[in-house]
């Protein structure tokens, strides 16, 4: 396996344009091989779980073509229609692609196959599968009960399309439902059963939905409804912002490291509710400047412990409870218990590896709480768990002034390959 020793970084000062947005790319890329017309899809992510999708696309008959040495992309819309009616995909461990896509084809009238890497096998889907199944979805499951891999048979739908939905697990689901409903060109209510986690990732989803042409109305966040004889239609030209959950690792480096660091791609314009990261880093003592298309943080070093629900920012609150270590009392982190089913468990992962740099921890079903030492362990040998925020969250801690060895950096290729180079160039040393 490889390894990254981090030398010790004693200032981050600089400006990083952030990859593109990984949420918004995976939906871009489905809304529009699904919409009517051609769409160009400029500054697409270049990441794994991008191209599961864009591997799934070609697979299904849509046609896309890059632009030669850009990130920009056209893709063919088939308008409501899966060309390909059999076919096995590989989705890697790309939630992004592999619930949005369940629920699109239970609804095309084909025959499909859908698998990943075996941590995908461990991640739930059984509350996606059986809100597809009261629609007349017919999906097998070909391992566990629950979980993927699925094999998916052409759907008997009734009338009316009306169908519950729990949201406690992964908003994913919902979010997979709502972008599949309107191939079926009828009226369709979808309703929320129980507390809705990860808010903010839904009104990326109605948001793109609304740009190509299709509106949901909502009712709190309790029920949504989408009037019939909506067809999705190619907007021209959808810009990907950049990604505000990448966003977090400078922003944080930017307030521990004295900073300041300016991210470009995202600001006050965003349409991601990982921006609000800079809120809660704000509420730790970072000072935040921002504009529509950028944020900048910096800070003197030292920052406040906090008591926080970051159920909002599930992702980015990752990059808090390693920057924790940087505060002058015990964080807690709460209402993040959708932690222990992403790329890996993430509640107990981040719990072990802060505990190897000398940190007190107390980990919850659905709460972590961190007490920094008095000063951090050297040479820590951080284990990543194929989950590319553990690799990116823990490099902050070189900016201690201590070095420390990062295992299967590669990771990061989930969402920012070049993720370290990136870091490298805003370090000083
Ligand atoms: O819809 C999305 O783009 C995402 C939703 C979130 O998942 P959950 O809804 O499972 O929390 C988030 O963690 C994931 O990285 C991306
Ligand atoms: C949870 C994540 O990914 P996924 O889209 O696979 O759920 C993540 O990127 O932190």
């Amino acid at each position: 396996m490889e390894t990254l020793l981090l030398h010790p970084i004693s200032r981050i000062q600089g400006s990083v344009e952030l990859p593109g947005s990984k949420s918004i790319s995976n939906r871009t890329l489905l809304l529009a091989a699904l919409a009517e017309g051609r769409t160009e899809v400029k500054g697409l992510l270049d990441s794994d779980d991008v191209q599961r999708m864009l591997e799934a696309l070609t697979t299904l008959g849509i046609q896309w073509e890059q632009r030669p040495g850009t990130r920009d992309f056209v893709v063919h819309g088939a308008a409501g229609r899966i060309p390909v009616n059999e076919a096995k995909l590989f989705l890697g461990n790309a939630g992004t692609a592999f619930r949005p896509l369940t629920a699109a084809l239970a609804l095309a009238g084909g025959h499909y196959e859908l698998s990943g890497v075996p941590r995908m096998h461990e991640r739930p889907i059984g509350d996606l599968v059986d809100a597809l199944r009261q629609l007349g979805g017919q999906i097998d499951y070909l391992g566990n009960d629950g979980f993927p891999p699925l094999a998916i048979h052409p759907a008997k739908v009734g009338d009316p399309v009306d169908v519950s939905v729990k949201g406690n697990v992964s908003s994913q689901f919902l979010t997979a439902l709502l972008m599949a409903l309107p191939l079926l060109g009828k009226a369709a209510t979808v309703r929320v059963v129980g507390e809705l986690i990860s808010k903010p990732y839904i009104e990326i989803t109605l948001n793109l939905m609304r740009r190509f042409g299709v509106e949901v109305t909502r009712q709190d966040w309790a029920s949504f409804h989408i009037a019939g004889n909506q067809r999705y239609a190619s907007p021209g030209t959808v810009h990907v912002e950049g990604d505000a959950s990448s966003a977090s690792y400078f922003l944080a480096a930017g307030a521990i490291g004295r900073g300041p660091v300016r991210v470009l791609g995202v600001g006050n314009d965003s349409i991601q509710g990982d921006v609000k990261f800079a809120d809660t880093l704000a509420l730790m003592g970072a000072t935040i400047t921002k504009g529509d298309n950028w944020i900048e943080a910096s800070g003197n070093g030292r920052l406040r412990a906090i008591d926080v629900d970051l159920n909002h920012i599930p992702d980015a609150a990752m990059t808090i409870a390693v920057a924790a270590l940087f505060a002058d009392g015990t964080t807690t982190i709460r209402n993040i218990a959708s932690w222990r089913v992403k790329e890996t468990d993430r509640l107990a992962a981040m719990a072990t590896e802060l505990r190897k740099v000398g940190a007190q921890v107390e980990e919850g079903a659905d709460y972590i709480s961190v007490t920094p030492p008095d000063s951090l362990t050297p040479n820590a040998v951080i284990d990543t768990y194929d989950d590319h925020r553990m690799a990116m969250c823990f490099s902050l801690v070189a900016l201690g002034g201590i070095p420390v060895v990062i295992n299967d950096p590669k990771c990061v290729g989930k969402t920012f390959p070049n993720y370290f180079s990136v870091l490298d160039s805003v370090s000083l040393r």
